[in-house]
């Protein structure tokens, strides 16, 4: 039995903490969330503020955290702060998914239920490919990016760090979608999209240039968060996911 420990107590972990209840390998053992003002511990499940996730992962060795905080920002924001290693968040996968043996799947990752990645796709360390999301084939969904419930990327189309692509949304064969980049629900993206921008509707144009002023240089700050990691095969042959 795996135990994880979730780092937000909003409408997202609600929905991992019903995933991790549909899978027999794992359990919930603490929900972090500064709505909590010290560590307490009631039916064998830790509650808490976020800070307390580094005396846990110092206290216990086989504990391995999942953000469950679906704001790109926020989930990049809380690993910069907590430091720890890539290899204490636990790379989530719905039973209900389907992930190719031929993708590859980042630490701390979620994939939610109905939402398929195809052969030959990356998806980054804090990503999210949230609700019946389709990643196609060859795509490259970044670290710390979210696709949202039923938006598809369509064959070898790049999610770049950050990015985050509404609910519905269509994107075209190989296009990118920059850093931080916000595509709106239900836009179709039939151009590439510069980082920081937001884009709406069909086809998507540019409405907003987002604020750079807070803006996390992943790259530079934390190379090793933003890597993709061993093949989704070998995770599955050590039990990972
Ligand atoms: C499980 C979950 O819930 S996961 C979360 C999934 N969430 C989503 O998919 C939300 C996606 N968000 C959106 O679509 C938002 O509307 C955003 C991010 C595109 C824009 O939000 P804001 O930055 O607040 O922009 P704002 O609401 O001011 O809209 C700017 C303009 O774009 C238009 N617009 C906003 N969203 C859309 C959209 N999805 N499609 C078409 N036009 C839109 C607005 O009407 C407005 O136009 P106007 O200036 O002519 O009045």
């Amino acid at each position: 039995m795996m135990h994880i420990a979730l780092i937000g107590g909003g409408g997202h972990s609600k929905v991992i903490q019903d995933m991790i209840q549909a899978r027999n390998d794992l359990t919930v053992a603490a929900i972090l969330d500064d709505k909590y003002p010290s560590l307490e511990l009631e039916n064998g499940v830790y509650t808490g503020p976020v800070s307390s996730a580094l005396s846990l992962a110092g206290g216990m060795d086989r504990l391995r955290f999942v953000i469950a905080i679906g704001d790109n920002r926020t989930r990049c924001a809380i690993a910069m702060r907590l430091g720890l290693r890539p290899d204490r968040y636990m790379t989530l996968v719905h039973p209900r998914a389907y992930v190719s043996p031929r993708s590859v799947i980042g630490h701390g990752a979620v994939i939610l239920a109905n939402a398929v990645v195809n052969a030959g796709a990356a998806v980054g360390d804090q990503a999210i490919v949230n609700t019946g999301a389709i990643v196609e084939h060859d795509c490259i969904v970044s670290g710390y990016a979210h696709i949202a419930p039923s938006a598809t990327l369509t064959g070898g189309v790049k999610a770049g760090t950050g990015a985050f692509v509404g609910a519905g949304a269509a994107v075209i064969p190989g296009k990118t979608i920059g850093d931080w980049a916000t595509v709106g629900a239900g836009a179709t993206v039939i151009h590439d999209i510069p980082p920081r921008t937001t884009v709406v509707g069909a086809p998507a144009r540019i409405v907003k240039y987002n604020e750079t002023g807070d803006d996390f240089d992943v790259e530079a700050d934390r190379p090793e968060t933003n890597f993709f990691v061993q093949p989704a095969y070998e995770r599955q042959r050590k039990s990972v996911y």
